[in-house]
């Protein structure tokens, strides 16, 4: 192929360049940012830290070195930043003062790992959060004699058996001191952020008497540093995203909802208000009837982003919701409660950060043009929005892509929002083959972001059609509760519209569909396969099969109850009833199953039990397992094997197609 019909490729990753988290200095001329990238020859992820000057556009990069440098935080008078740097055995805040020379250890830590940092308003002190680890050193690397687990969530994915000291919060002097002990609570600091004047800290954590069947009952306390006493600041239970104080003093602001008991997602985390001296609650989001939680998925995009509503004057509040396949960015006026889009378009807003006087916003921008890139709001006397890094640039000049097109397919009494991915040099008169691709969560979105998968089989002849049936979050309270006490219906049925809308349009071939998702996307698969013989072939990834197992196996498995109201061992036949290995029997499709082994999230049973049911029964069935990887494989696993997952997937659909 010429240069210019290079298609995308699963290797295309090693190719690609992942900026995230800008920080523009208060000045506005600067824009620090974390750039990942991968090491090909070790297979690991390092991230470094890059310049750009707003003014120039140089690019320069700021940190080297085969580690992970992330969370750049200026003071307020931008002659010093900070940073998180984490090696193999070290965790250190380093300081860059006045830009110069190389970083000096603010705090470096053997026994523990240093997690987020924020700036006291006056720049005099830094406060962190700080997991010390349960053992240090060579220990770490050893299997223990044994395990003795006396708390149900005492396994996370990704980090495997939790530790038992909780992260805590300390705090330092800026310019160097004594790490300074400010909680000693038995579970996690979460967030964090000082009072407006820095005589304080809130801080949020879970104080329940049995916090892990009450994961979403999270508590905010103030810690005064003048008084060394912690106050709890009073309101309804519920889940807590994160804390911001208001440059008055007046109120306290933070992420969450009231009805605890909901399943993950399920229920809008709205912006609160707190009034500090009435104590009084109002919700400055609930009239959006969107989520504040980043919910949009992508394996360039990162997900679940943690990004805080910022002050760009005293009265004005800017913050992000997932919406539609977005993630737009809007402002809220204290005084009016007027609520005005900054960036409303078809594009995501990962995360931002704001220079001292609110004019200049660095933006973390995912589209569906392009991977993603940092970009420049700037509202002087005009709005002007550009891009101010070309990181992946000559990628994408080397290579020949389609972007998606946009569907609004209705289904029993809902539309659902949909894209439909063209292979290069696509010919409407040709029949192509489909992927019905099915996103996981379930409260979550798929949306404006470039997605390497999606490309990848579209680049290999495949129409893709992504969707987001009833469950997902973006569209509302009802939309993502439709699945509750279901999970699988509303959503099949959306399913199934999306695909027979898109058929409808006479570019597939009807004989020629496939299937796949991870994780509820994976259920989903299994569902579909389960209730319907029309695919030609299905993947399923990171699946469930039986929601009865999956509660007692997987790291948050009991949040099930949430959605079922009830449990496994008082309903047995309400659980049997929505796992789809109750209906293996007419299973006829030809399945791969896909599963990493240390998968703790939808543990590997889910795919073993699927496996040999099929198996048993002489079935066409495969069982592909990843050792050592978690339920993010396809995001942040080992890069060999996200490329030989994509690799095993075309040929399994190139082998039926
Ligand atoms: C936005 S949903 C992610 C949190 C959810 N937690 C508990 O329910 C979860 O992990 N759900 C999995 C079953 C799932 O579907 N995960 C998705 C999204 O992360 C995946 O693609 O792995």
């Amino acid at each position: 192929m010429s240069k210019q019909e290079k298609y995308v490729s699963p290797e295309d990753i090693y190719d690609l360049q992942f900026p995230s988290d800008p920080q523009i200095s208060p000045d506005g001329k600067k824009v620090i940012f974390v750039k990942k990238w991968i090491h090909k020859k070790e297979q690991k992820y390092y991230s470094n830290l890059y310049s750009v000057d707003t003014v120039r556009g140089t690019v320069v990069q700021f940190t080297r070195g085969e580690q992970k440098d992330i969370k750049p935080r200026w003071n307020r008078n931008g002659k010093q930043l900070l940073f998180i740097r984490s090696t193999q055995n070290k965790s250190e805040l380093l300081s860059f003062y006045g830009g110069l020379g190389e970083p000096m250890p603010l705090i470096s830590l053997e026994d523990g790992d240093i997690q987020d940092l924020a700036f006291s308003p006056d720049d005099k002190w830094v406060a962190v959060l700080i997991q010390k680890y349960d053992v240090s050193g060579e220990d770490r690397k050893k299997e223990p004699l044994k395990r003795d687990i006396d708390r149900l969530f005492y396994r996370l994915d990704g980090e495997g058996f939790r530790q038992k000291r909780a992260v805590q919060l300390f705090i330092v002097k800026s310019r160097g001191g004594r790490l300074i002990p400010i909680t000693d609570v038995p579970r996690d600091v979460t967030d964090f952020a000082w009072n407006h004047d820095g005589t304080g800290i809130y801080y949020v954590t879970n104080d329940h008497e049995d916090p892990d069947r009450h994961m979403d009952e999270e508590s905010i306390f103030f810690y005064s540093l003048k008084e060394k006493r912690h106050v709890r600041i009073e309101k309804p239970a519920g889940p807590i995203g994160w804390v911001q104080a208001d440059p008055e003093g007046k109120y306290l602001y933070f992420a969450g909802h009231f009805k605890p008991g909901h399943s993950w997602g399920a229920v809008n985390s709205e912006i609160q208000q707190l009034h500090l001296e009435t104590g009084e609650i109002h919700s400055l989001t609930a009239s959006l009837d969107r989520t504040t939680d980043m919910v949009t998925l992508g394996d360039i995009t990162p997900s679940f982003v943690k990004q805080k509503a910022l002050f760009q004057t005293s009265e004005d509040l800017l913050f992000t919701v997932s919406s539609e396949g977005a993630n737009p960015l809007f402002k809220f006026n204290i005084l009016s409660g007027e609520i005005t889009p900054l960036l409303d378009g078809p594009e995501c807003v990962v995360s931002f950060s704001m220079s001292r006087d609110g004019k200049n916003i660095a933006v973390h921008l995912a589209q569906m043009e392009r991977p993603d890139e940092i970009w420049l709001l700037e509202l002087n006397s005009e709005k002007h929005f550009r891009r101010i890094t070309f990181l992946n640039d000559e990628y994408m000049s080397s290579i020949s892509c389609n972007v998606p097109e946009e569907y609004h397919i209705p289904s029993d009494n809902a539309v659902i929002q949909s894209w439909v991915l063209k292979p290069p040099g696509f010919n409407s008169k040709k029949k192509y083959p489909l992927l019905l691709q099915i996103h996981g969560g379930p409260r979550a979105q798929y949306g404006y972001t470039w997605f390497h998968e999606m490309q990848v089989f579209a680049a290999a002849g495949f129409v893709v059609l992504y969707t987001n049936p009833q469950g997902s979050q973006g569209y509302g309270h009802a939309f993502a509760d439709a699945i509750t006490g279901k999970w699988a219906e509303p959503a099949m049925n959306d399913l199934m519209a999306a695909v027979d809308y898109i058929l409808e349009l006479g570019f597939v071939d009807p004989e020629q569909c496939f299937v796949t998702g991870g994780s509820y996307g994976g259920y989903m698969t299994n569902w579909v396969i389960s209730h319907t013989n029309r695919f030609k072939g299905a993947v399923t990834q990171r699946s469930i099969c039986d929601l009865s197992s999956f509660f007692g196996t997987s790291d948050t498995g009991w949040d099930l109850e949430a959605d079922f109201h009830d449990v496994p061992w008082k309903n047995p036949e309400l659980y049997k009833k929505w796992s789809p290995i109750t209906y293996a029997d007419q299973i006829d499709t030809p399945l791969c199953i896909i599963h990493s082994e240390n998968d703790l999230r939808c543990p590997v049973e889910q795919a073993e039990q699927l496996f040999v049911r099929l198996k048993y029964d002489k079935k066409p069935v495969r069982l592909v397992l990843f050792p050592e990887e978690s339920h993010g494989l396809s995001r942040g696993g080992r890069p060999d094997r996200r490329v030989e997952r994509l690799k095993l997937m075309l040929e399994e659909f190139r082998v039926k197609s």
